[in-house]
């Protein structure tokens, strides 16, 4: 504790093969900190704790310097982690987790994103602290003043070793080498199929649309028109799936042209003219949608020349452990804040932004314009504003974050690209006239909106964002939801619609149901939210 320790005190060496040393921190008296660079997800110290029995506690340690370091545990005892573990600081912004292990009564802590030689190591102690917060007030949620009043938890025990049972299984993943393929099954979260992608094996079962076309006189005449067409902009790239030209071998050696997609008794295009000139154009079903296989290709071919693309850009990627492990403890992250937004009278419902996982591993990798992490909650209730969803908040934050630093955000052209749709998703997309110009956020970052953008971002929630809010992280170019709770009536990303399925919308994401989540209580933030 910063008072009774005075820094002129030399902190102990202490010997600790993952790193960790003791100093003393600025205001917060000792603290840990990294002694050398230390990856994320790293298991940076496992504390045997001393256990006190709920009469001993209430008798004693309650009323001494104690009940500063304890922990709950189950039958209402009080546990004090021996070793680093009662030495860690509190922050905001923690960069270490810890996990209470009632197995084996020891409490475990783990990085959560690299840490740098001599960086302070730091857990979340929750938002009731009874000391000045050396950092500063935090700006993300609530301010502890504004808070209930204390439920009696003292000291670190934010969370009790029963609920923290109970997060055990729900947000457990096991340990190993963090590059290891996790198979789909073994996910803890489902993904949404965004698109059936139907067998189109036999011509009757592609799908088609209608297109104009042109059949050219002579072949020469090829380079002109697809000039023309270039020239004209009515070179759509809702045609991308389809190769431009068509050739028919001998006998007729017929040379065709893709003109444009047919819209509402659209009247043909006017064609330039040439020299000899070109016939009217005519209407023709064509494939849909590139071909997922080389005899689906064969098919769709056999209407108009098809692009083959046997994985679709935007499809599920492949989840390695570690980032399995950095989704578990975001929704951990997520369900303790949403309970104890519950305790101060708000909804449970909450959403939190991480730094994304490949910048917490790799530091030479862009920070996709966020380097701290921005969560709030659900302020619908203390605020008597209808339209303050923990989404809109969290997206809100992050905005606030970006613009309280003097880095922009670093947002590239190629990074939108990544967010954007599917190269051969072209199922009758049409233009969003709410689309964001990317050429205006290329020239112009400094313009309204662009702070509000999650592109390449993961948001973590705990109830299915509602029709509004997936609304607003449609236009965010967020890159992944995943969440706890569906909800069946107000839900936009599964529940009642859900909207990056439907057509003519600019942007799509990938939304993850945890699973065997709904329904169940066990952190007690209610899944009966459905508002
Ligand atoms: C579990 S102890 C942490 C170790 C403590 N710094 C020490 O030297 O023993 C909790 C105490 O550390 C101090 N502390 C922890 N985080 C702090 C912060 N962010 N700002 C100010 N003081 C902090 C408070 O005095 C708190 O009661």
């Amino acid at each position: 504790m910063s008072d009774a320790l005075p820094l002129r005190h030399k902190a102990p060496d202490h010997l600790n093969s993952t790193g960790c040393s003791i100093r003393y921190s600025e205001g917060k008296g000792r603290g840990v900190f990294a002694s050398r660079k230390i990856d994320a997800q790293t298991v940076v110290e496992i504390s045997p704790v001393l256990l006190f029995t709920k009469d001993e506690y209430d008798a004693h340690g309650r009323h001494t310097a104690l009940d500063h370091y304890t922990f709950k545990w189950p039958n209402g005892r009080m546990a004090l982690a021996l070793g680093l573990g009662s030495l860690f600081n509190h922050s905001d912004h923690p960069n270490v987790t810890y996990t209470l292990d009632t197995h084996t009564d020891s409490i475990r802590y783990t990085t959560t994103r690299p840490i740098q030689p001599d960086e302070e190591l730091c857990i979340f102690y929750g938002h009731k602290l009874w000391f000045e917060n050396a950092e500063g007030v935090s700006t993300l949620l609530t301010p502890a003043s504004d808070l209930a009043e204390d439920d009696g938890m003292g000291g670190l025990s934010g969370i009790s070793a029963e609920e923290e049972e109970n997060e055990e299984d729900m947000f457990a993943f096991p340990d190993g080498d963090p590059s290891d393929a996790i198979d789909e099954a073994d996910l803890p979260f489902e993904r949404l199929k965004l698109f059936e992608d139907p067998e189109e094996e036999a011509v009757e079962q592609v799908r088609t649309t209608k297109v104009w076309i042109v059949d050219l006189p002579e072949p020469r005449q090829t380079n002109t028109m697809l000039k023309w067409l270039k020239e004209t902009s009515l070179d759509s790239p809702l045609l991308s799936h389809l190769k431009r030209v068509r050739k028919t071998p001998s006998p007729s050696s017929a040379t065709s042209l893709l003109l444009l997609p047919y819209h509402d008794s659209c009247p043909p295009p006017s064609l330039p003219s040439l020299d000899p000139p070109l016939p009217q154009p005519y209407l023709a079903d064509v494939p849909k949608t590139a071909a997922l296989t080389l005899s689906s290709c064969k098919v769709k071919s056999s209407l108009w020349p098809t692009v083959y693309a046997p994985r679709r850009k935007g499809e599920a990627e492949v989840w390695e452990r570690g980032r399995v492990r950095w989704a578990c403890e975001a929704m951990r992250r997520v369900a303790r804040t949403a309970k104890e937004a519950k305790d101060s009278g708000e909804l449970p419902i909450v959403a939190y932004v991480p730094i994304p996982y490949s910048s917490a591993r790799e530091e030479s990798t862009p920070d996709h314009g966020l380097t701290r992490e921005c969560i709030a909650h659900d302020t619908r209730k203390s605020l008597g504003h209808p339209l303050k969803h923990a989404v809109i908040n969290a997206i809100r934050a992050v905005a606030d974050y970006r613009a309280s630093t003097s880095s922009e955000v670093s947002t590239t052209p190629a990074e939108f690209a990544q967010g954007e749709l599917p190269a051969t998703a072209t199922d009758a997309l049409t233009p969003d006239p709410l689309a964001i110009d990317q050429t205006d956020v290329e020239t112009d970052k400094s313009r309204n909106g662009i702070r509000y953008l999650l592109t390449s971002l993961t948001l973590f929630t705990t109830h299915e964002p509602c029709i509004m809010c997936s609304m607003a992280l449609l236009h965010s170019r967020v890159k992944e939801v995943l969440y706890l709770y569906p909800m069946e009536k107000t839900g936009g990303c599964g529940g009642a619609t859900c909207l990056p399925r439907l057509e003519g919308v600019n942007h799509r994401f990938g939304i993850g149901v945890w699973k065997n989540f709904g329904g169940k209580d066990g952190m007690g933030i209610g899944g009966d939210v459905d508002a």
